[in-house]
């Protein structure tokens, strides 16, 4: 990892349910996310928050649909911050919902590729977030990132070309406990590698974390971390809109974090789906910075580093 962090505001509420995650990049910024970077011993450049490119008139057949417009405005915008500032340094993109991740993993991967590196997802959330412009019933987009990364049907006419897809079977996705049954398909035809609850509860999130690790450290791969608030406990993460109980521990989430860094691969990170407006005395925010600062280096006692 360089020793340059550059944090990236992204406001985007559309692509949910309910308005609150546009106040997200604020509430990182108040809960000291640039303090706990700097603590590690990083430079931090905050750029302050990404503004969405011009609208263009798009209307999609499914009537559930709503704000496309505005996805795609969001992410020509973050795809071409998220190309940039991967040269740069570290990345990490202040959220925001979900649908943010359309434009942050397209530009990413648009760098990998243009650095001829093999790119990597590990998808930390309750939901797959795969449905396609077609299958989504409730029409919130922060539902759909992960369909349209990976080049599933029916975005092109809708939204921005992809430079460089990402290949599903890169993307491993854990803590799932909310698929809907059109993602549940389309999960399985296009080969990604997913890991719900029950793998969790079953096998241990360590050995399912490092089975992934090894295969992007066997491809010199880099590796892109997308958090959902979600993939967590709504009892420690009350701050969001979409709970499912029985998500990720404390532990469990620290653990993969600690894990993520000492792999050395970690590139970029999203955190995603914090809405301030629905958390508790800031404590969702707070916790999300301190699983960044575990994934960014914070550890408890000395380790040898790659020791995943
Ligand atoms: N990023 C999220 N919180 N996604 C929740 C999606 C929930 C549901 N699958 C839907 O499409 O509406
Ligand atoms: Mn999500
Ligand atoms: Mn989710």
């Amino acid at each position: 990892m360089t020793d340059k962090c550059i944090l990236i505001g992204a406001p985007v509420q559309d692509g949910a349910g309910r308005l609150g995650c546009e106040m997200g990049p604020s509430a990182y910024r108040a809960a000291g996310l640039r303090e706990a970077l700097t603590d590690l011993g990083f430079v931090v450049e905050d750029r302050g928050n990404v503004a969405p490119g011009p609208a263009c008139d798009i209307v999609h057949p499914n009537v559930a649909v709503h704000h496309l417009p505005e996805f795609h405005a969001w992410t020509r915008s973050l795809a071409e911050a998220a190309f940039q500032a991967s040269g740069e340094g570290v990345p990490i993109f202040l959220g925001g919902d979900h649908s943010l991740s359309a434009g942050t993993i397209a530009g990413l991967s648009r760098r990998a590729k243009a650095e001829s590196r093999e790119f990597f997802v590990l998808w930390l959330d309750a939901h797959p977030d795969f449905h396609t412009l077609e299958t989504t019933t409730s029409g919130n987009l922060h539902g759909t990132p992960m369909a349209y990364v990976t080049g599933q049907h029916g975005f092109g006419s809708f939204m921005p070309p992809l430079e460089a897809p990402v290949k599903p079977e890169n993307v491993c996705m854990i803590g799932l406990r909310s698929v809907d049954p059109a993602e549940r398909n389309a999960l399985r035809e296009a080969g990604v590698l997913v890991h719900d609850m029950r793998a969790v509860d079953e096998q241990g999130i360590a050995p399912l974390i490092r089975r992934f690790l090894e295969r992007v450290d066997a491809a010199d791969g880099v590796l892109h971390v997308s958090l959902d608030v979600d993939f967590l406990e709504p009892a420690i993460a009350p701050g969001v809109g979409t709970t499912v109980p029985g998500g990720a521990t404390f532990r469990e989430a620290h653990l993969v974090m600690e894990m993520l860094h000492d792999c050395g691969a970690v590139r970029s990170l999203d955190l995603v789906e914090l809405n301030p407006f629905l958390d508790e005395r800031g404590r969702t925010a707070l916790l999300m910075v301190d699983l960044a600062a575990s994934l960014m280096g914070r550890r408890i006692l000395d380790r040898p580093t790659r020791s995943f």
